[in-house]
């Protein structure tokens, strides 16, 4: 008779709280990390990411629930003794020590044959790029450069998860990009989670394998990327991730997968398979890059009649803002200039396949 063996996740929460008095700032978190999974934490100011991270560094104590790391509940390992390892913004360098004496730092509180530790350093410094830099004065790097120090410093501990609380966010745009790009193939060279909070929505969907959107201490949805971006799950995420239009309704008809939304406006078209039935309040989603100008006088489905507000200028596209005649707001992106003047009359449409359904408050 053969046992089957399965891996434990790397990462596995069940009921994760965290309260400060009668303040819930982390509440009820469920969430698996699968083997050198990437995932990106985002959500508002004050939603509890930070805190949920110190938690998983050992930092904090959750008020109650489980974690369990490659299957060991590490819900009383100190921090000293966990296997993450939590890199951030501020570096938290020592100016004292060389970049050498900087990343072989970790290893130092442990005994540790001197051979070996040169060995690591040495392997860590070529991994992030600093091999040429061992034995500069931290004053003397740049901003990136600080930034390798400290994730070669946080590795050089073979943790089984790294965690990463917006690393990038002191460094200019340019190296930001470059720096997102060095992490991926270092995290997917080493095999090993990553679990990185983070403010910006580009950086989270072109880095991660999931991401995670939270909101008031809670997990909002958990989706690949390209998921998330397509079919937000929750009036939250739709509204958070990406330039979402939202249009509040009612479904009024079902047939096959051709649905009617009683919207302010007038009706509009959704092809799903999955709709509520008919009477749901929900919101038609439909991203702004979806939206197209519509001629003048020519009836068409999901046609949009509406006053141009105003006109972004975004480089490579142009943001224009349209006011519905029951007020709601709407955006369009689309790469030209169009001859339309502001507070005039100006139509947009899309295709019933470019919208979907979330439901919306009773
Ligand atoms: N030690 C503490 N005592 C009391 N309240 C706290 C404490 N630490 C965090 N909080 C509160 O918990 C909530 C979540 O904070 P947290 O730092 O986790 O948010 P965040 O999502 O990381 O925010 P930001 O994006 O601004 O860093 C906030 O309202 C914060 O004020």
């Amino acid at each position: 008779m053969t046992i089957a063996s399965t891996t434990p996740p790397d990462l596995e929460l069940v009921a994760i709280t965290r309260s400060f008095n009668d303040f819930v700032a982390v509440d009820g978190i469920n969430l698996t990390v699968g083997r050198g999974e990437f995932v990106a934490i985002m959500g508002p100011s004050g939603c509890g990411k930070t805190t949920l991270l110190r938690i998983l560094a050992g930092l904090e104590t959750a008020s109650s629930g489980q974690l369990h790391i490659r299957g060991k509940d590490v819900s009383d390992v100190p921090v000293n003794l966990r296997s993450t390892r939590l890199v951030w913004q501020n570096y938290a360098l020592f100016p004292h020590l060389d970049v050498a004496g900087n990343i072989a730092f970790g290893l130092t509180l442990k005994p540790h044959d001197k051979a070996v530790v040169a060995g690591r350093v040495r392997a860590m410094a070529e991994l992030v790029g600093l091999t040429d830099l061992m034995g500069r004065k931290i004053s003397q790097l740049s901003g990136g450069q600080k930034q390798r120090v400290a994730l070669a410093r946080a590795l050089v501990t073979e943790p089984e998860i790294l965690l990463l609380d917006e690393p990038l966010s002191a460094l200019d745009a340019h190296l930001r990009i470059r720096m997102q790009g060095e992490l991926r193939r270092i995290q997917q060279q080493l095999g090993m989670a990553f679990i990185y909070v983070t403010h910006n929505q580009v950086e989270a969907f072109s880095m991660a394998d999931r991401v995670v959107v939270m909101n008031k201490g809670k997990i909002e949805q958990i989706d690949a990327p390209e998921e998330m971006y397509a079919r937000p799950k929750t009036e939250f995420v739709a509204r958070f991730v990406g330039t979402n239009n939202l249009f509040a309704g009612r479904i009024q008809e079902v047939a096959h997968d051709r649905v009617i939304v009683h919207c302010g406006h007038g009706q509009v078209e959704v092809r799903t398979h999955d709709s509520p039935p008919v009477g749901t309040p929900v919101f038609v989603v439909v991203q702004a890059d979806k939206l197209s100008p519509a001629p003048t006088g020519v009836a068409g489905e999901n046609r949009l009649d509406a006053t141009l507000r105003g006109r972004e200028y975004a480089g490579s596209h142009n943001v224009y803002l349209l006011d519905l005649v029951d007020g709601t707001e709407v955006k369009m992106t689309v790469p030209q200039v169009l001859a339309v003047e502001i507070n005039r009359p100006a139509s947009a449409w899309f295709s019933p396949e470019n919208a979907s359904l979330i439901r919306g408050a009773a």
